[in-house]
């Protein structure tokens, strides 16, 4: 029997003792063994792996983001909330054991949400389950840093210290760059601003050392090179920081914590600004929605894409289907990334967020999809 099981016996044992003088002892030993496995489960394992840990949980949906906090921050709780999924939440530290995956169902995408045990200080180390939730952290899109607005104000720094010790880079903006490597045509490299860090040279080097030859770069922003090696190893993470239970705190320290970088002040028990949690979520997420229209009917308003920040046409097809790029002639397309309405754009031409679109594929031209962006400007076409 794994650990799991054994602590999950022990506390159905415990739930179904009566609690009375005779039992007290039984249930005090009961509680000292339960007490004995959470501290071995917390303990690195030896073979290092998560496997079997209830940490490999499937990616899905359009975006992951991940809770990180110290051990009752109310993780378990936020998760309760905002998703249909329940996670045991409770008033005694390291409540929950593995990764729990939620669905949040905003602006027409599925985000996954994940409820993860508490980190302790040396988590990056190894200590407690650290090495597993950062692991999963690492896959996530957003992690969210939860913390008790209640606790002390060395908190932050101290998370902030142990993510940045494993390389989660914080409170960063995403850098507007596309990068996309390719099977061939060797690198195309260019820029719609004027760069002070970063040049032609140095991006052939960069790439070369990480063994790319074909890739299409385009740069819209003034990046610095460290900013372009995270994109290129796409392995820097977004976070937001959240602090929860501000219904137990004075006026005076909603305030100054409110006003720190970075900060979302929630409190799960009272209901506070979780729309407002979700909505930030979102726009940290950089998701988009396009929606299709075919030829001569009105957009699916109801339905649309969900496609990243500074994703092409060549994406939404992609999302469409996976070969509908291949058969794609041109498309058109309405709204805020567009000159004029509708304007005809190729494969390359880069959406932005409520675009209509209608492609025109060569195969079959009768069978178009269409992406508009302005409904007001919409033309049935
Ligand atoms: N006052 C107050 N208490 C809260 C709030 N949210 C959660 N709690 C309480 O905080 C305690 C811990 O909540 P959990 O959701 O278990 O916290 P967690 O971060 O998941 O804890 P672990 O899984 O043990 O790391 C519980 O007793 C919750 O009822 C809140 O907004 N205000
Ligand atoms: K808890
Ligand atoms: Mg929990």
């Amino acid at each position: 029997m794994g650990i799991l099981e054994k602590i999950t016996e022990i506390e159905k044992e415990i739930s179904r003792t009566q609690k009375n003088k005779a039992t007290e002892y039984h249930l005090g030993l009961l509680k000292a063994k339960l007490a004995k496995y959470r501290v071995q489960l917390l303990e690195p394992s030896k073979s290092g792996g998560a496997k079997g840990d209830g940490f490999d949980v499937m990616k899905s949906g359009d975006a992951r983001v991940a809770l990180i906090g110290f051990p009752s921050v109310g993780k378990s709780t936020l998760l309760n909330k905002l998703t249909k999924t329940h996670s045991e939440a409770g008033a005694y530290e390291f409540t929950t054991l593995t990764c729990i995956p939620g669905k949040i169902e905003y602006n027409g995408a599925n985000i996954q949400l994940l409820d993860l045990p508490g980190i302790i200080e040396g988590a990056a180390q190894g200590k407690g389950r650290g090495r597993q939730v950062i692991a999963v952290a690492r896959t996530a899109d957003l992690i969210l840093m939860m913390l008790d607005a209640t606790k002390s104000d060395q908190q932050r720094p101290l998370l902030e210290r142990e993510l940045e010790a494993v390389g989660i880079r914080l409170n960063t903006e995403k850098p507007n760059v596309y990068f996309k490597v390719k099977k061939g045509g060797g690198i195309s490299f260019n820029s719609t601003v004027k760069l002070t860090y970063l040049n032609e040279k140095m991006v052939y080097h960069i790439l070369h050392d990480y063994k790319i030859f074909n890739a299409e770069v385009l740069v819209r922003q003034d990046i610095t090179v460290d900013e372009f090696i995270d994109v290129v190893l796409g392995n820097r993470k977004y976070i937001k920081c959240c602090y929860n239970k501000i219904d137990s705190i004075v006026m005076e320290e909603l305030d100054r914590l409110a006003h720190e970088p970075n900060t979302i002040v929630i409190s799960c028990e009272l209901d506070l600004n979780l729309d407002y949690l979700v909505e930030q979520i979102w726009k940290h997420l950089n998701l988009l929605r396009v929606y299709t229209k075919k030829r001569g009917e009105f957009p699916d308003f109801d339905g649309g894409l969900i496609v990243r920040k500074n994703s092409t046409v060549e994406h939404v097809c992609h999302a469409i289907h996976r070969s509908l790029s291949e058969e794609f002639r041109y498309a058109l397309v309405w709204g805020v990334s567009t000159k004029h309405n509708p304007q005809r754009v190729g494969l390359s031409h880069v959406i932005e967020d409520e675009d209509v679109i209608q492609g025109i594929c060569l195969q079959n031209r009768k069978e178009e999809v269409n992406i508009i962006s302005d409904p007001t400007v919409l033309l049935l076409i």
